[in-house]
C-alpha cells in the first residue's frame, strides 16, 4: 500500500473536509469526526500505484516448451475515472505467447491490481497492463482485454446503469494471427 507523507495526508483529510462543507454538508457534525482520515486512509489504498510507470512484483522463469499461449481470464480491478474520481470496476482477461520466460501466473492479476490502483481511463488501463506485460516477459504476442462498468455513466450524466465497455489490445502474434487471436477470444471471454 501507498503511504502518503504527513503533509499528503493532512491535505487530503483537509481537502475532504473542504468537500464536505462544498457540498452542504458540516464537516464537524459526529457522522462526519472521522471521516477525512478514513479517506485519506482509503485514497492511499485505492491510488497505491499512482506515479508508478513500472510493475516490479515479478518472477520470471525460464522454458524451453513450446506454449502456444497462456491465459488468465476474469480477474477483478477497481479503478477511478480520472474524468469524474467515481469508480469503475470489472474484469480482464491476459493471454500472451511465451518466448522462453513465463512469469509466475499469480502475478498477472497482481499487474492489473497495480495497474487499476491510480486515476486511469479504461484504454490507458488495458494499454499500461499490455505494455508492461510486454516490458517484463518480451512475448511473442499479447492479448488484454477489459470489460467494465463506469459508475460515472451510471449514477450520473447520462445515467445507464448496466452499460458495460469493452476495451481490448492485441500486440504481436495475437494480433496478425487470426486463429490465435480467435482461440483468445474463446479462453479469454468474460461472459
Ligand atoms: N474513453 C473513455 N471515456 C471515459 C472513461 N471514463 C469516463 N469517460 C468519459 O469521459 C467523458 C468526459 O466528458 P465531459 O463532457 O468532459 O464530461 P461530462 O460533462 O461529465 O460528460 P457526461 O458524462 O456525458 O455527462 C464522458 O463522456 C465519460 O463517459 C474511460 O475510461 N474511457
Ligand atoms: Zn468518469
Amino acid at each position: 500500500m501507498k503511504t502518503f507523507s504527513d503533509d499528503n495526508f493532512e491535505t487530503l483529510k483537509a481537502g475532504t473536509r473542504d468537500l464536505l462543507a462544498a457540498i452542504g454538508d458540516d464537516p464537524a457534525r459526529d457522522g462526519l469526526l472521522e471521516t477525512p482520515d478514513r479517506v485519506a486512509k482509503a485514497y492511499a489504498e485505492i491510488f497505491a500505484s499512482t506515479g508508478q510507470t513500472h510493475f516490479d512484483n515479478y518472477k520470471l522463469f525460464p522454458t524451453d516448451q513450446d506454449t502456444d499461449m497462456v491465459v488468465v481470464s476474469g480477474i477483478p480491478f477497481y479503478s477511478m475515472c480520472e474524468h469524474h474520481l467515481l469508480p469503475f470496476k470489472g474484469r480482464v482477461s491476459v493471454g500472451y505467447v511465451p518466448d522462453g520466460e513465463i512469469i509466475g501466473l499469480s502475478k498477472i492479476p497482481r499487474l492489473v491490481d497495480w495497474a487499476a490502483r491510480r486515476p486511469s481511463v479504461q484504454e490507458n488501463l488495458t494499454a499500461l497492463i499490455s505494455s508492461e506485460l510486454e516490458r517484463i516477459t518480451h512475448p511473442k504476442g499479447v492479448a488484454v482485454l477489459v470489460e467494465a462498468e463506469h459508475m460515472c455513466m451510471e449514477m450520473r450524466g447520462i445515467n445507464q446503469p448496466g452499460t458495460i465497455t469493452r476495451t481490448s489490445l492485441y500486440k504481436g502474434s495475437l494480433k496478425t494471427d487470426a486463429l490465435l487471436r480467435q482461440e483468445f477470444s474463446l479462453r479469454g471471454s468474460l461472459k
